[in-house]
């Protein structure tokens, strides 16, 4: 994050495109916590995924006659997935190599700089047993579920979060006020202390309410026959949840369409699966399990383009203006890149001890 503070104090006054920035920054975060510090497939790696994720959001016609095998291959998409699959995979197996080696050098090093692939081949060396055997395929699927899930969603909520807020200026400068009184207060930026920003995660709420990452939550297939509503369900239908319009039923909330955290302030509404009027990480047993890491990647990057900068939009565009139209996909991202105009207000530390 500091690297990315510091890259955007260097094109201080001048318009950047803070969307690409947001999400390159996301992926890197990731790729540490998954890779390590260094590694020469980092970037190859995050192009694959990021290629996946547009491919699993776009609309395939085969999947509206799934038994329709040959329409499969018409459509391309089996052939297209087939060979992202073998890059990956070639890839990651790459990785895992990497890091096999690095532990037969290393002894100590190792433990001091665990990342997840360690920490994934650790267990798999400790438990190679017939009770609880982790493969390397094991191994791959999480990485590759970390990335898929974790990155694009955590990216999305920042984007728009800053979005609304510079299209709503009056709820930036407070929750500007907010994060400067309690960084200032503290002597320094800290992750432990956005919990004290009560404003500052309503918007993150608001935000989620407004533009769930991830809108249509995991599918379910109906168990027993039941009728909701009026509608027979038979047993075994697939059943998609519609996260997003549940979101902005006006049967519970109030001018759903209007961004409005303070809603969010004195709620007992929360996130976690019990409110189901309110549902961006799911419920259930296939509820979000990234919860904590994904907030975590969400309110400190916020907390940071806060603090450090006030923000203008280019080219004398009022903020009325700005363009709030949604890219069509798995996670709903913005249509437009978000463009803007950072003015710095506290400058980076110079050194990288204060995060
Ligand atoms: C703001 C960030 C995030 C949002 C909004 C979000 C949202 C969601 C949603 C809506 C689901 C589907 C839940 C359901 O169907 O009930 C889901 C599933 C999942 N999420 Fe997240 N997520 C976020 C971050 C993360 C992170 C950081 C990780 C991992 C590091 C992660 C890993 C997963 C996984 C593995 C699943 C599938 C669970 C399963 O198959 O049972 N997510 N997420």
């Amino acid at each position: 994050m500091l690297n990315l503070i510091k890259w955007i104090a260097s094109k201080a006054r001048s318009p950047i495109n803070l969307t690409e920035k947001i999400y390159s920054s996301t992926y890197m975060i990731t790729s540490r916590a998954a890779f390590g510090k260094k590694s020469k497939y980092h970037e190859d790696f995050i192009d694959v995924v990021k290629e996946g994720t547009q491919l699993a959001g776009g609309f395939d016609l085969a999947d509206v006659f799934p038994s329709f095998s040959l329409l499969h291959m018409i459509t391309g998409m089996r052939p297209k997935l087939e060979r992202l699959h073998k890059k990956s995979d070639r890839i990651l197996e790459n990785i895992i190599k990497e890091h096999k080696d690095k532990a037969t050098s290393k002894g100590s090093e190792r433990e001091a700089q665990e990342d997840l692939v360690d920490v994934l081949l650790k267990f798999h060396e400790d438990n190679d047993g017939p009770e609880f055997n982790l493969t390397t395929d094991n191994i791959k699927a999480v990485i590759l579920d970390i990335f898929g899930a974790g990155s694009e969603t955590s990216a999305t909520a920042v984007d728009w979060a800053m979005s609304e807020m510079i299209k709503n200026p009056q709820i930036m400068k407070r929750a500007q006020d907010e994060v400067r009184e309690v960084f200032n207060r503290k002597g320094q930026v800290s992750e432990t202390s956005i919990k004290e920003m009560k404003y500052l995660n309503s918007i993150i709420k608001e935000t989620l309410r407004l533009h769930p990452s991830a809108p249509l939550l995991i599918p379910r297939e109906c168990g027993e026959r039941c009728e909701i509503g009026g509608y027979e369900i038979p047993v075994k239908t697939k059943v998609i949840v519609n996260g997003w319009a549940i979101g902005r039923d006006p049967k519970y909330w109030t001018e759903p369409e209007s961004f409005h955290p303070d809603r969010f302030l004195d709620s007992s509404i929360d996130f976690r699966g019990t409110n189901f009027e309110y549902i961006p990480f799911g419920a259930g047993r296939r509820m979000c399990p990234g919860i904590t890491y994904g907030l975590a990647n969400v309110e400190l990057p916020l907390a940071m383009l806060l603090y450090h900068f006030d923000w203008k939009l280019p080219n004398g565009m009022k903020h009325e203006d700005l363009d709030m139209t949604e890219a069509f996909g798995i996670t709903v991202r913005r249509k437009e890149d978000l463009r803007l105009i950072p003015i710095p207000y506290h400058p980076p530390p110079t050194e990288q001890t204060q995060v």
